[in-house]
């Protein structure tokens, strides 16, 4: 099999230069001819994909995904943010000069964890913004696919629930969290004008909690905290008043959900999730009865604008992709368990 994976440290700003070609006219074109180099012999895979944020969790899940083909070569770009060369080790074998011409770009790059997006907001917005028009210009260079992995967060502090694709959200453009969700939002009117504007072909996901093996052990988000939490006999930190809701969902899920969307016929938006729907207090105790009887549930402080519910409305992935999540919650904390345990060296008590 050829595990043609090229991985190289990337930022956005970094990739201006490949990314336009200054073609502004405002009618909807087809989209442009692949490069020839698309076709050159020297090339033996039949797709090559590019995936930014391919070393983060999602992303790196994803890779593995599409190297179960042996006709893909994976391309990744990151610049290790948050993202980990251990999450793609097993594929990096093979060194090859930095050809960027693809056929697939599945465009992760962002963090994700609301404490690394709020660290240097400047950046989280900058990624969004430039980092998406450079991967839209790329797509338009070469003609390839472009998927964004977009977020409930366009959906704010939702005022109806659960939510489907056509509520356009209740979002702060001036709070703490507003260089995420308002720097999505203008990632997809981006997807859109370019697909309007040039004929791109365009996916967008907008993904939910999603959890699993492989998140950072102090990710900041609540699946990895309380389960670090509880393997480490510490508090489980419910943040005020507990009783706001997410919807989790597990990674395999999401990455089946992902690559249906890019390999079908519908831009999207389409909401990717479990609508399976928690409260914090009800999170915590699962992870209390499933991993530690034992430790105690604290309730702490919550940071500014966190939004009160979350549920997805699936009916459009349900229907248009023939999608839907397979692990609930109580069968995919055991399997991050189990990641967790080995990562942090707390063997299971027999
Ligand atoms: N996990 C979730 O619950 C969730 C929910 C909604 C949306 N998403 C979206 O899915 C994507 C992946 O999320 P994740 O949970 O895997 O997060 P992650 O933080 O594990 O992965 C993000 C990756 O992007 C890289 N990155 C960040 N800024 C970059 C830049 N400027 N240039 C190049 N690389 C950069 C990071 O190093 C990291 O490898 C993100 O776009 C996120 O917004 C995730
Ligand atoms: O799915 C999404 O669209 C978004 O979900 C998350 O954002 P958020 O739901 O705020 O993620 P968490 O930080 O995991 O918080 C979830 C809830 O848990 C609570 N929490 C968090 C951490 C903790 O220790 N305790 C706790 O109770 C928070 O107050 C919040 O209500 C992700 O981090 C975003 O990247 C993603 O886009």
């Amino acid at each position: 099999m050829h595990l043609g994976i090229r991985q190289f440290k990337k930022d956005f700003e970094v990739m201006a230069k490949e990314a336009s070609n200054g073609d502004h006219n405002s009618a909807t074109k087809p989209p442009p001819t692949p490069s020839p180099l698309r076709n050159s012999k020297f090339f033996q895979s039949n797709m090559r994909i590019l995936v930014t944020g391919g070393a983060g969790f999602i992303g790196s899940h994803l890779v593995d995904k599409l190297m179960e083909n042996e006709k893909n070569e994976v391309i990744v770009a990151d610049n290790y943010f948050t993202g980990s060369k251990d999450n793609l080790r097993k594929w990096i074998d093979v060194t090859e000069p930095l050809l960027i011409e693809v056929d697939q770009i599945y465009h992760l790059a962002c963090p994700a964890s609301p404490i690394f997006y709020k660290y240097n907001p400047v950046k989280t917005i900058k990624t969004n913004v430039i980092g998406t028009l450079n991967m839209l210009g790329l797509a338009k260079r070469v003609g390839a696919r472009i998927l964004l992995t977009s977020t409930s967060e366009v959906y704010g502090d939702p005022l109806v629930h659960p939510q489907d694709e056509s509520y356009w959200g209740n979002v702060n453009p001036i709070g703490v969290r507003s260089c995420y969700d308002e720097g999505k939002r203008v990632a997809e009117t981006l997807m859109f004008d370019y697909h309007r504007q040039h004929g791109i072909e365009i996916r967008i996901a907008r993904i939910f909690n999603t959890y699993g093996p492989r998140m950072n052990i102090d990710d900041g988000r609540v699946v990895s905290n309380f389960i670090a939490q509880a393997l480490r006999d510490e508090p489980l930190t419910v943040q005020s008043p507990g009783t706001q809701t997410r919807s989790f969902c597990y990674v395999s899920d999401m990455v089946d959900g992902l690559v249906r969307l890019m390999e079908g016929d519908n831009t999207g938006p389409i909401n990717i999730g479990n609508p399976g729907e928690f409260t914090m207090i009800e999170l915590a105790e699962n992870v209390k009865e499933l991993i530690n009887p034992e430790v105690e549930i604290t309730m702490v402080e919550n940071t500014p604008d966190d939004p009160r519910q979350r549920k997805p409305d699936i009916t459009k992935a349900k229907e248009l992709l023939g999608w839907e999540p397979k692990i609930k919650l109580r069968d995919g904390l055991p399997l991050m368990e189990e990641d967790f345990r080995l990562r942090l060296d707390v063997p299971k008590k027999k």
